[in-house]
């Protein structure tokens, strides 16, 4: 099992991470309690070992924008995680060369098939919600998830947590996993918790 752990934003968060080790970490740059600047980003990244990779968070934004963001930290993957469209993805692609993850906020099945055409690295399934574009800890339908026809490898996101986790992994079984609050606790990240997630899911898989 892949395991990304979401919104790095303090030292202590870095170091968190750099103990635990989790495959990818994410940085926000979208609008969020979680958001850091590039300057952030790039001291987050000098602290964490180097076979973790990170993984920028992007609602909405301009592929040009992104494309400088991923050179500056420098960032391995980009997670899109709003409205993107194909051209967004292709022309992001033609900017630059690292990986492009696209999320789907899923209401339906549907959402599943269109997310699945998109010329994107690899996808991400996360809950839906009307308030936020993502980090809100709502679960995601795992009744969805059963019926839609899924044709290529994912991660899940949507309020996982080390409740949950491996109860919901005995039903589905992705690729990965992507966790943002389900490792706080009073909205700070939560070293125990970490732990907890990469006992259940294992990591550094790819
Ligand atoms: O984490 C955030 O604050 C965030 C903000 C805006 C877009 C995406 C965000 N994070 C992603 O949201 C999902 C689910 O998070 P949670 O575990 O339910 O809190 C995950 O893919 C994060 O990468």
């Amino acid at each position: 099992m892949i395991v990304k752990m979401c919104g790095i934003r303090r030292e202590e968060d870095a170091a968190y991470a750099d103990e635990v080790c989790p495959d990818y970490v994410g940085f926000v740059f979208a609008d969020s309690p979680r958001q850091v600047s590039v300057e952030e980003a790039v001291r987050f990244r000098k602290d964490l070992r180097k076979e973790i990779r990170c993984v920028g968070v992007f609602v909405n934004e301009t592929p040009e924008k992104m494309a400088e963001t991923a050179a500056r930290v420098p960032l391995d993957a980009l997670q899109l995680h709003g409205d993107e469209t194909e051209e967004d993805i292709r022309k992001l692609r033609s900017l630059c060369d690292k990986e492009i993850w696209k999320a789907a906020r899923v209401k339906s099945a549907e959402d599943i098939q269109k997310v699945q055409m998109l010329p994107a690295d690899r996808i991400l399934l996360d809950s839906f919600s009307k308030e936020a574009y993502g980090g809100t800890g709502r679960t995601i339908r795992l009744d969805i998830l059963k019926e839609a026809e899924i044709t290529k490898p994912y991660f899940l996101a949507g309020g996982l947590n080390p409740e949950n986790l491996k109860d919901i992994l005995d039903e589905i079984h992705p690729e990965g996993i992507d966790i943002s609050s389900g490792i706080e606790t009073d909205g700070y990240k939560d070293l125990e918790k970490m732990k907890k997630i990469m006992e259940i899911a294992g990591g550094n898989n790819g």
